[in-house]
């Protein structure tokens, strides 16, 4: 059993799988309590003992739905009202592969709600009372569809997109009040997600699926080195660096008084 330093408590949304399981194991290893959040509550409950076993750490569970309006109420309470959460990994999320024309709408729907309406009201309940510590940590999990949209379902893209920008966002507003915001843009990953969204990941080529471990590893290394957007499999830190600098190089050009001369359009202000 491990007992390193304290170092306050990290709820996880989606804990009970994949890419959320791995944080909880490294969260607690490096000295976290944990509040796990998804429905599966067994799930939930299994990874609680063997972790609280392995690290000694306390490991609570919460089983909630975060589609359902009372569920998500109560995880926001606690946000809220636990002055030891130091953390908030918004990792919850569902994606598709099936083209617009081949998708429910009632479906995309669900998923936008998971996606961003839910990591959005999450991130609001923890940022107050993370700036009201002057400290606190908000990981957004949002994946490299974010930036490649033609790559998957575009409804899934878009909410991961939002993700993407709602960070950046936060990152503007909340890095002088002493609160970190990461966004983490995994590529593919080895988890259920595939079977969840209609191709089993062994149908993928192999070269481009990171197994999760790796992936998690390499995001909270680039917590701990500072970065606000974290890509695990972007070989070269300067091709996101370049990208980001011609985003923000278009910023003076974007709102103007009049049209661009291309669409030649003669200006109301002359008549
Ligand atoms: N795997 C990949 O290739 C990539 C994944 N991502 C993102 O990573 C995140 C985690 O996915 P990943 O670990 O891969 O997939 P998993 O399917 O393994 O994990 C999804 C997690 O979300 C939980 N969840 C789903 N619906 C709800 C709900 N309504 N309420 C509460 N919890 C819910 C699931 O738990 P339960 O069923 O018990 O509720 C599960 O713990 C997602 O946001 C995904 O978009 C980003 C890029 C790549
Ligand atoms: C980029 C991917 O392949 C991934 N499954 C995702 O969820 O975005």
């Amino acid at each position: 059993m491990t007992t390193p330093i304290h170092k306050g408590t990290a709820l996880i949304t989606g804990a009970s799988s994949g890419i959320g399981a791995v944080y909880a194991d490294r969260l607690a290893r490096s000295g976290h309590d944990l509040i796990l959040v998804a429905r599966r509550a067994d799930k939930l409950r299994a990874l609680a003992q063997e972790l609280t076993t392995r690290t000694g750490r306390s490991v609570e569970t919460i089983a909630a739905d975060l589609t359902r309006p009372e569920d998500l109420a109560k995880v926001e309470a606690v946000l809220k009202s636990d002055a030891s959460i130091t953390l908030l990994v918004n990792n919850a999320g569902v994606g598709a592969t099936a083209p617009l024309l081949q998708s429910d709408a009632v479906e995309m729907e669900r998923m936008i709600t998971l996606n961003v309406s839910v990591l959005t009201r999450l991130a609001y309940a923890a940022a107050p009372a993370f700036v009201a510590r002057g400290n606190g940590t908000i990981i957004n999990i949002a994946s490299v569809v974010a930036l490649a949209p033609e790559l998957l379902n575009g409804v899934y893209g878009g909410s991961k997109a939002f993700v993407l920008a709602f960070s950046q966002s936060l990152q503007h507003e909340l890095a002088d009040k002493g609160v970190r915001v990461q966004a983490v843009l995994p590529g593919a990953t080895a988890t259920d997600f595939w079977d969840a969204a209609g191709m089993p990941v062994q149908h993928l080529p192999q070269e481009i699926v990171m197994p999760v471990q790796d992936m998690v590893d390499a995001a909270l290394a680039g917590l701990a080195q500072g970065e606000a957007v974290t890509i695990p499999a972007l070989p070269d830190i300067a091709d996101w660096q370049s990208y980001e600098n011609a985003r923000k190089a278009l910023g003076p050009s974007l709102s103007r008084s009049v049209p661009a001369k291309r669409y030649a359009v003669a200006s109301a202000k002359s008549h």
